[in-house]
């Protein structure tokens, strides 16, 4: 049926999941789903993966008539973009934003020019576009280039729908594969398993499809290393048993056949194969992905080499006293324990929960470091957030951001590289929990032996959200000295939050209630979600939008997601206004003012860093928006960048690390199941500078809290740096 893009009424960002409102000349609509019409054109719902959310491009749509709870709709099993013939048809078409460097005006005179053919020339005689007004040779190229991905890009989401698959997945595959992409997706599809978000579950879709042999060794493997990788991203693991690797092998290569079609042995050998042949490393039973081995030890054999006493330092106990003086501060007998470890060790760490000093003994031994040594120091967190906290608490300017501070851009290049060389003489790690395997090991191949290092942060919070658990292992090993600050400096100023945050932390569920920390019950997900989103907003116009965040357990599924709490909330929030702009990027519209979060890291901005819409201004036909940071540093975005940006009105705990706001408004619902643990719950609540706001069912918290040690990871970064040590002092 052919029919034309009307409204959306919904779209899944993740699966591109549409629902849309359509019209159409076809008389063969249900008169159940009719939903009102002119006399030619009848208005109907459809709802499937990937529908044309484009005015100026017509559909073919195929599928099948169901109704649900909400009417009829027709529920799409293929969809099929028709390029246009009209004059108004080819112009909307080719400013639609689908082909880069044509605009409204360009694509307008192009038509003049060239009439019914204009489509024709651009594919095979572009150089006659040189004739309009506007269009360079480096303009032409760019055209040409991004009219043949469109129209390659049109054949791979043809074949793909047939998997459910969405247009950014075969937009992966053409950015690897071209116009070869086709071609590979049809004879040996394994190849895609390289490309990242490409699981091996989609590509073994496509590939039983094609008649390729379950037992086949590359499918194995692909399912070995598709595993391995999994136990990264669920469990944080950095490898898996060898048992429980073939056990899981065997579930998933045999999954959907009547009887066994892949035996243990079989994959057995493949494993050995792999082991031999460096695809896999496997060390005690233990098998790795070779790059997070390899992380693994060289951070271990890094830590080895940093750690150790240093000299002597015989003022130190005058030059505290000094500090002390100076910064006004009676340092209990843990702060100073903290001080005069940081000084008489290379590597050290102290750990605390919120309120405990951290800050104060910081700036004793920035001072003390100031007057007995006085060379460069380097200070840097995990977010641009928490550096700048660290710049603004201890009054040292400079503190940035990890990956700026190794000049990093994707974590992927350069595995086992060691990057940009930190000049400095002591480096200052604060918020190290967030660190993962692989950041660290980046970090500490960047410090040179015989630089001084201090780790700071607070190992009750939720692991990093990439494997690893670096920081409770370097703490766990025995082999670095801690200074464990316990005692809550902040509760005798009379704060809530840090004594509830303290009980919490320690399993307790009797919690203090008042102003500053407030349970409001609620029954069900839909009086959650509205009290949730009035108390927001009154909270917001009592303190303004950046001082107060909604953290949520969970990104997708159910209203109390951070995905759908930021749908329901950005109208309200930042309602469009005359005069305010605003531009549309896929199914989302982007409005000046908007709370945005990075869900990447790239050249320029950290993963999580959280910024404001500052500008959306329309140059040389392209839209480029303008995002500021914490910082204040201005980033400006194109179309395509946007993807790799989020509404941040809500946010998942996960993605609240290294961040604080003065009001904290948390959903707890028996509904989050396995998000409800005590680490989730900490490391939520003690992001609150002076307010926390909690949600839900007051059981769901109290699960919460007594749920603990459910994050167990497989790392084994304790167990290599205590054997290495070992051999290095000959196991005395
Ligand atoms: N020895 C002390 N005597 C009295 N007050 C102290 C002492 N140490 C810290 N404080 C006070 O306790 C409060 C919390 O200290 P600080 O900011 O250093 O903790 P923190 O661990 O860095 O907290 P957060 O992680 O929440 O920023 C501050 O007001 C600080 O002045």
């Amino acid at each position: 049926m052919r029919c034309a893009y009307e409204r959306t009424i919904f779209v899944n960002e993740e699966d591109r999941f549409c629902i849309i409102e359509c019209s159409t000349k076809d008389p063969n609509v249900p008169k159940e789903a009719k939903k009102k019409g002119t006399k030619d054109r009848i208005f109907f719902v459809a709802a499937g993966h990937n529908l044309s959310l484009n005015h100026s491009i017509e559909m073919e749509l195929h599928g099948k008539w169901e109704k649900d709870r909400y009417g009829m709709k027709l529920k799409v099993e293929n969809c099929i973009e028709i390029v246009p013939q009209t004059r108004e048809g080819i112009i909307g078409y080719l400013s639609s934003g689908l082909i880069k460097g044509i605009g409204r005006a360009t694509a307008e005179e192009i038509v003049d020019q060239f009439g019914a053919k204009t489509l024709e020339i651009i594919e095979f005689t572009p150089e006659k576009l040189l004739q309009i007004r506007g269009i360079t040779s480096r303009k032409l190229r760019e055209i040409s280039k991004t009219y043949q991905e469109s129209r390659e890009l049109r054949d791979i989401v043809s074949f793909l729908a047939q998997f459910d698959l969405s247009v950014s997945k075969a937009l992966k595959i053409h950015k690897e594969f071209g116009a070869q992409s086709l071609d590979v997706l049809q004879r040996n599809p394994y190849q895609f398993c390289g490309i990242s978000g490409f699981g091996f579950l989609t590509v073994d879709a496509i590939a039983r499809k094609n008649g390729c042999k379950p037992d086949h060794k590359q499918r194995i493997e692909e399912g070995l290393l598709y595993l391995l990788d999994n136990a990264q991203g669920n469990g944080g693991h950095l490898y898996l048993s060898k048992e429980e690797l073939l056990a899981q092998a065997y579930g998933l290569l045999n999954h959907g056949f009547a009887q066994e079609t892949v035996s243990m042995e079989k994959i057995g050998s493949v494993l050995t194969h792999m082991s031999l042949s460096g695809q896999l490393v496997s060390d005690n039973d233990c098998v790795y992905l070779p790059y997070l081995y390899g992380a693994e030890r060289r951070t271990a054999e890094r830590i080895c080499e940093l750690a150790g006493e240093t000299e002597l330092y015989p003022d130190l106990n005058d030059v505290l006293q000094e500090a002390q003086e100076k910064l006004g501060i009676i340092p209990a007998q843990k702060q100073k324990e903290a001080v005069n470890m940081c000084m008489e060790n290379a590597l050290s760490i102290i750990t605390g929960g919120p309120g405990t000093g951290k800050t104060t003994v910081l700036k004793l031994i920035l001072e003390v470091y100031h007057r007995l040594i006085g060379k460069t120091v380097m200070m840097m967190a995990p977010t641009s957030m928490a550096a700048n906290k660290m710049s603004e608490s201890t009054g040292v300017s400079g503190a940035s951001t990890i990956h700026r501070a190794l000049q990093l851009r994707y974590l992927e290049e350069n595995d086992g590289e060691e990057c940009q060389t930190l000049e400095a003489d002591f480096i200052i790690v604060d918020e190290m929990s967030m660190t993962d395997m692989r950041l660290a090991e980046k970090l500490f191949l960047s410090i040179k032996p015989g630089t001084r290092v201090l780790l700071v942060g607070d190992p009750d919070q939720l692991p990093s959200v990439g494997a690893g658990n670096v920081f409770r292992e370097l703490i766990d090993c025995g082999k670095i000295p801690v200074t464990r600050l316990e005692f809550v400096y902040r509760q005798q100023e009379g704060s809530r939050i840090t004594e509830n945050a303290e009980r919490i932390r320690k399993g307790s569920c009797t919690l203090q209630y008042d102003d500053s920390f407030r349970f409001v019950p609620c029954k069900t997900q839909d009086q959650a979600s509205d009290l949730l989103r009035s108390l927001y907003l009154q909270e917001v116009k009592e303190n303004g939008l950046e001082e107060v965040q909604i953290i949520t357990p969970v990104r997708r599924n159910g209203e109390l997601s951070s995905n759908s709490l930021n749908r329901a909330l950005h109208d309200q929030v930042n309602p469009p206004t005359f005069g305010k702009n605003e531009a549309r990027v896929g199914a989302r519209i982007f409005r000046v003012g908007d709370r945005v979060q990075q869900m990447e890291n790239t050249e320029t901005v950290s993963n999580g860093e959280i910024g404001t819409l500052t500008g959306i201004e329309v140059q040389d036909e392209t839209t480029v928006f303008t995002i500021q940071f914490s910082d204040s540093r201005e980033v400006h975005y194109e179309a395509d960048d946007m993807a790799k940006v989020q509404f941040s009105f809500a946010i998942t705990v996960h993605k609240s690390q290294g961040n604080e706001w003065k009001t904290i408004i948390i959903p707890m619902m028996y509904r989050f199941y396995n998000m409800l643990r005590r680490n989730l719950i900490y490391t939520a609540v003690t992001r609150s500078k002076s307010k926390v706001i909690l949600i839900g069912e007051r059981g769901a918290l109290m699960k919460a809290i007594r749920i603990s040690d459910v994050d167990k990871r497989n790392t084994r970064l304790s167990e290599q740096i205590i054997q290495m040590m070992e051999q290095n002092t000959g196991g005395v």
